[in-house]
Order: C-alpha cells, then structure tokens, then sequence
C-alpha cells in the first residue's frame, strides 16, 4: 500500500528470474520425493495467541515453492513494507487515503485481555454498540420484545446487499448449528422485486422483524426495499407508531435513518473507518447475533480477534496472512493464473466463497496504484468455488485437466456437527478433501494409465486419462466449525487481501469501480417512460431499452 510499483522492488525482479530459470524443475512430486519433511517444512499449526483452545492447521506444503522461492516472496512483502502498512493499520492511520479512512475493523473485535491501543473517533463507542446489541438480542431472543400486536418475534428479515448482506448470509450459515430455529432469518438483498415478494409471502407483520442495514443508508436497493418492507407492514399495521417494533437499522447514517422513520434508540451505530465488506463484526452483525446470540457473537469477534493478533505480532516466516498473501502472488504474477478457487468440505460454509468474492475482489481489483500509477502486472485474481463434494461433480474436470492452472484452497473441520451414521458421511466427506489435492499434485502418468487399461486400450483412450498434476494448493483443517474458529478463518483471508494490496501498491479499501454503473443506471431510470426520451446512448443500449419498452406490460 506504499503505492510503489511492486515490479520495481528487487525481490520482484528476482522472483521473475528464478521463475524464468527453474520453473521446470518445480513439479511437486519431485519437491516431495526430495524431501521427507516437506510437510513438517510447509505447515503450521496455528494456535490463538488468545485462547489455546482455537487452533487451526495451514499445510502449504503442496505448492510449487522451495525454501529459497519462499524466503525471496516474503523478502518481497518486507521491502514493499508489509509490517510498516499493518502497523499503520492497527495504529488507526488513515490508510484509505482516497477517502482519507482510517481500516479498522480489527477496532471491532478488539476484545478480551490483550487488547491494542487504537485511537481514533467512534473506536471507544464500540464496546457501547456491542452493549446495545446484547441488550436488543437478548430481548427479541428471550420473546421480552414484542410485536405491534403483543406477539413473540419469530422471523428477521435483513435488508442490505454487498457488504450489508453477504457476511451476515455467510456467517448465520456457517454457524447454523448454533441457531435459535424458531427464529427465521431471511435475506433480502436484490432490488428485483421477486426477492423480497418471495420473502414477505413467509412472514406474518404482527412477528417479523425487519433490519435495515446500509452503512450509508442511500443505496437504492436497499432503500427500496425497505420502503417497500414497511409498506407492506404498515398495510397491516395501519399505524405508522408501530414501526417502531418492527423496524431497526444498522448504519452511519442517523439522519438518513431518522428521515426513514426509525427512531434513534432502534438504531445501531457504525463509522466509516468499517468498510462495508470487513462489516459484519460491527453493528452490521446484529442479524448474526440474534440468530446465534449475542455470546456466540462475541466468541467470533474473540476469534478474528486471535488472527489479529497473530498478523500482527508473528514474524512473517510464521505468519499465515502473510504466507497465504505471498504464494497467492507467486501464482497470480508469474506464473499468470488468474483465478483463485476456495473449496470448503463443509456445507455450513457453502457461502464462504460468495462471501470472499466481495472481500477480495472489490478490494483489490484495481488497476491503478494509491499514487495513480497504473500497474504492469495482475492484481487481484478471481475469487470462487462451491462446497465440497458438489463442485467434484461440477468443474473439477477442468481444474484437474483443463489447461488452465488454478490454485486452490481445501478448508475442512475434522470433526462434523452432524455426526450421521457413526460420522460415516464425515469419513467420505474428509477421504474426497484429501484425495482431491493430492490428486491434483501428483496426477497420473502414461506409465500408469496404460497399465490399468491394458494393451489393447487406443492411444487416445490413454492420453485422456492421464493428470499433468502439478496443481498446487492450500489445506487449511481445523478441530470443528465453532464461532472462535469461523472469526480466525474470515480474518485470516482479510488479512490475506491486505497484505497482496501492500505488495501491489494498491488501496484495498476503496470502491471506485461501483459508481459508473450506479450513475449510468440512474440516468436511465428517467429515460425509462417514453421511446423518445430514450437519448444519448449507443444503438446497442438504445435498441436494448426498446424493445424493453415494446414488451413491457406495466
Ligand atoms: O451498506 P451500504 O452503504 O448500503 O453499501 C452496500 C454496498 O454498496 C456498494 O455496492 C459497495 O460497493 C459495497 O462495498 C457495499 O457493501
């Protein structure tokens, strides 16, 4: 993030020749042959520098690096400052510099005993907040809250989208274990009106609760379907007072929220050093603590808590953030790929990667330097991938034998909150998370393949079966799927995305790329009526918003 072109640091220029010189001697099962202790070399058994029970295991041993390659990837994360611009970061700096923030997310899970001293404005309300988001879950939790009509709360429907949404669908999934099931939590986020239609046909007015959540409380969709959400409830209602039971927002914004008709003391404060896609830790949360309550909320504050600490105390040689940051950019940079897939063996986290697609792509995918310069090589890759065992059946063919190279990252728990079957599920569930990768590393030879087939088998039948291998990936594994260990995992790849936008010169904590679309739409939204206000646009969008208007009923 010091805005430097990373091809001009020295180690970027050596990591460019040794990819040049030695590319061809890095095949994985040659590394691991050479090797008997590559593993115990190219794992590390994470363990909360918080609480010794949160423990998480990160073996990268199955990459195309030596030693040698990885010492120089992270001589690159020392000179293009790394520890400088996290120190920076957690002394609450206003390393947003477009928009003159400070990025302090780690603010909001800073608690516990060994906490850091951060100052800056709003960072000593949050522990007020965190108190009002107990008092309010408790209350709606416990049925103490009631509805207009003196009825228990039994659904919450959150309105938001982007960073407003994602983390909270993300992490109420992955932590459904621990729900209230007679509390229904429901997620509105699109402004096509089939989302929240389909939504409201499953909630009664007299029990739902709806929350707004919009850091800045001007986005349209959300807005829109908010407006639409009390429409809806007030139709039953009647009485504009009884909002008041039934409508809370999370933002920035009070006069924005105020303007709503939501009262000051339904809303939960946040600032604007949070940005929208590092949120969910903050008042943007409350969906997630009244669905797991507020002690489980705290538990995976404690744990993305944990991770901070970690990134910012451990040598960087240690320090997972940073490893997982720096053979991403080995990948990314010089050998070109340009996608980079999460695949849990979990289906409680079967949002993970949506939810990543926004933390890591709206973060760095820039072009352009924080000193505006553009830059010469990629930035950040693609982020998706589905849960395991589903994509295995979907497009593992091409990430196996397709000509692309995609590196990946398996994330599994060894023990299963659904034990089914004496954990028989688990045991082909967690046999596929380590065939998959060592499948991918090791591949199958002609030699093999034509073994197995026989000699009659044709010369094409033989060549389709053979793997390359040499696909590189991560495993991250952990005991169970708890809060502490969910809050590690979604900082540590927070702090992954940090460190790539250091080492690239990039501010990670802007969102420049999702205005034009905005202003453009809203133009259009006002040429929408008549054919001939339809103006100033190419024939490709004049004809599109034509034919719109020859077919539309309403
Ligand atoms: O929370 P809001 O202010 O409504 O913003 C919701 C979303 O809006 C935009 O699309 C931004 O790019 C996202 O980063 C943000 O999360």
């Amino acid at each position: 993030m010091s805005g430097n072109l990373a091809s001009s640091y020295s180690a970027w220029k050596d990591l460019q020749a040794i990819y040049d010189n030695e590319r061809a001697q890095l095949v994985l099962k040659d590394l691991f042959a050479q090797d008997p202790e590559r593993f115990q070399k190219f794992s590390i058994e994470y363990t909360s520098p918080t609480n010794p029970n949160t423990t998480l295991l990160l073996d990268y041993s199955k990459n195309l690096i030596t030693g040698p390659i990885l010492a120089k990837l992270l001589a690159l994360a020392r000179e293009a400052g790394v520890e400088e611009w996290r120190d920076k970061m957690f002394a609450g700096e206003h390393i947003n510099n477009s928009e003159d923030r400070a990025v302090l997310h780690i603010a909001l899970r800073n608690i516990g005993a060994q906490q850091f001293k951060i100052s800056e404005e709003g960072v000593d309300e949050v522990g007020t907040v965190l108190a009002h988001i107990k008092e309010f879950t408790d209350a709606v939790r416990t049925g103490e809250w009631k509805g207009y009509t003196g009825k228990t709360i039994n659904a919450i429907v959150n309105i938001g989208i982007g960073g407003s949404d994602l983390g909270p669908v993300m992490v109420t999934e992955a932590l459904k274990r621990y729900s209230k099931r007679d509390l229904k939590a429901h997620f509105v986020s699109n402004v096509d009106g089939t989302h929240i239609s389909e939504v409201l046909r499953e909630c009664d007015p007299e029990t739902t609760l709806f929350i707004i959540a919009s850091k800045t409380f001007t986005t349209q969709e959300t807005i829109t379907n908010a407006e639409s959400a009390k429409s809806w409830f007030l139709s039953t209602a009647k009485d504009a007072s009884h909002v008041a039971k039934h409508f809370v927002a999370l933002s920035t914004n009070t006069p924005a929220v105020t303007k709503f008709g939501i009262a000051k003391e339904n809303m939960f404060q946040f600032w604007d050093w949070v940005g929208g896609r590092y949120s969910l830790w903050s008042a943007i949360g409350l969906s997630i603590a009244l669905v797991i309550g507020y002690d489980n909320f705290e538990l995976l504050l404690k744990g993305a808590h944990g991770m901070d600490k970690h990134f910012k105390e451990t040598p960087l040689d240690k320090n997972l953030p940073v490893l997982l940051a720096v053979i991403g950019i080995w990948y990314d940079d010089f050998y070109g790929a340009q996608t980079h897939a999460l695949l849990p063996y979990d289906q409680y986290l079967h949002k993970f990667a949506d939810y990543f697609q926004q933390g890591d792509m709206e973060s760095n995918g820039k072009t352009v330097t924080k000193k505006g310069e553009r830059v010469d090589y990629q930035t950040g890759p693609i982020i998706w991938g589905a849960s395991g065992t589903n994509g295995q059946h979907s497009f593992y063919q091409l990430v196996h034998q397709g000509t692309k190279l995609i590196p990946a990252d398996f994330i599994a728990p060894a023990t299963t909150h659904n034990p089914l079957e004496h954990s028989k599920h688990h045991r082909i569930l967690l046999s596929n998370f380590f065939a998959q990768p060592e499948a991918l590393a090791f591949g199958k030879t002609e030699e093999e393949v034509r073994k197995e087939v026989g000699a009659n088998a044709s010369e094409e039948v033989v060549k389709s079966k053979v793997f390359e291998g040499n696909r590189p990936t991560n495993s991250i594994m952990f005991p169970l799927l708890t809060p502490e260990v969910l809050g590690a995992l979604i900082a540590l790849y927070e702090h992954k995305i940090f460190t790539q936008g250091v080492i690239w010169g990039i501010n990670s904590f802007d969102q420049m790329g999702v205005e034009l679309g905005k202003v453009l739409a809203k133009n259009i939204l006002a040429q929408l009526g008549k054919p001939e206000d339809v103006k100033g646009h190419d024939s490709s969008t004049t004809g599109l918003i034509h034919y719109y208007q020859k077919w539309r009923k309403e």
